[in-house]
């Protein structure tokens, strides 16, 4: 994502987060162009939630953050009213009925639009007359979600947005998100641990292993310079020498994954394969002592 910076929505330059001295962020660059569903992945503890919440603001390094044009530890008050984000630990006021939450918002924020919130919460399967405390997992996030998008900026960040929900409401959030959110303007930034569902939603991945950026690329140049290779078990040992970045199994059948073209000899007798974006990310983050010894 090295775009031209003038229609970037976020800058990260050369920044850094400390916690004592603890590194949850090191030297992290990147862009966040317009129109852009950003994938933020990254192992327990990779800095994923630290980077966010400095992006909002709710954190301080070292470094260059530019996001819509603002200084988020400068400009935090306008900056939150400009960004739409559902931070990881999200809460909605228990008490509350959530038609009393549209009037809320209405109220708190300026860019909100109470019809485009009823009209969301619509889609879901959360009823205006219902109280907050009575909604399952799924119906609260699917409500934040509604709630947020209701809101008219051209930023979403949002931190594991469906820790704790099933398949099917999960499902349902991506639905509404890339429905109702995702215009071609306006970008997001989602951070998981569910790689595989989300994989065909994004436009471009972000990997984090202990505060290191380790790949930033579209899923396009991923498919470009990533290559899956198949092939027969007696090649094993050729395919060990051609250092390939992992070695695993694809559909049952040994597979080596390679950083560009494998050796042509290789490419020859394999069959190329795309690869899925778990693949390269347990290939780019994990540690050197997980690496099997054969695949
Ligand atoms: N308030 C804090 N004080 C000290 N260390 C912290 C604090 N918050 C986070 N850390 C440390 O910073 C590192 C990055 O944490 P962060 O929460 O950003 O990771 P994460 O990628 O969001 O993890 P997870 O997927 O588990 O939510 C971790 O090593 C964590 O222990």
């Amino acid at each position: 994502m090295n775009h031209n910076s003038q229609d970037a929505l976020v800058e990260v330059r050369n920044f850094s987060l400390r916690y004592g001295r603890k590194t949850a962020l090191d030297d992290v660059s990147f862009d966040i162009p317009k129109g852009r569903v950003v994938g933020l992945l990254g192992h327990n503890g990779a800095g994923k939630t630290s980077l966010m919440k400095a992006l909002v603001g709710l954190q301080s390094g070292q470094g260059a953050l530019r996001v819509l044009g603002m200084n988020p530890q400068a400009d935090r008050v306008a900056l939150l009213d400009q960004v739409s984000y559902i931070p990881d630990v999200a809460v909605l006021p228990r008490w509350a009925r959530v038609h009393e939450l549209v009037t809320l918002m209405s109220g708190l924020q300026p860019r909100f639009s109470a019809e485009r919130a009823r009209t969301l919460i619509r889609r879901t399967s959360v009823e205006l007359g219902d109280k907050v405390k009575a909604l399952s997992k799924g119906m609260v996030t699917q409500l934040h979600l509604a709630l947020v998008a209701s809101i008219d900026t051209r930023l979403m960040i949002l931190d594991e947005p469906t820790l704790g929900l099933d398949v099917l409401s999960r499902k349902a959030f991506y639905e509404m998100l890339i429905d109702e959110w995702c215009d071609g303007e306006r970008s997001v930034l989602i951070s998981t641990h569910q790689v595989e569902e989300i994989e065909q939603l994004l436009s471009d991945v972000l990997m984090l292993d202990q505060g290191r950026l380790v790949l930033n690329l579209s899923l396009a140049d991923v498919e470009q310079r990533y290559v899956a290779l198949a092939h027969a078990p007696e090649l094993a040992d050729a395919v060990a020498a051609a250092h390939p970045l992992l070695r695993y199994r694809i559909h049952g059948r040994s597979a080596a994954l390679f950083d560009g073209a494998p050796p042509q000899h290789l490419a020859q007798l394999g069959e190329r394969l795309r690869p899925s974006l778990v693949d390269l990310f347990v290939a780019l983050t994990r540690k050197p002592e997980q690496a099997p010894h054969g695949a």
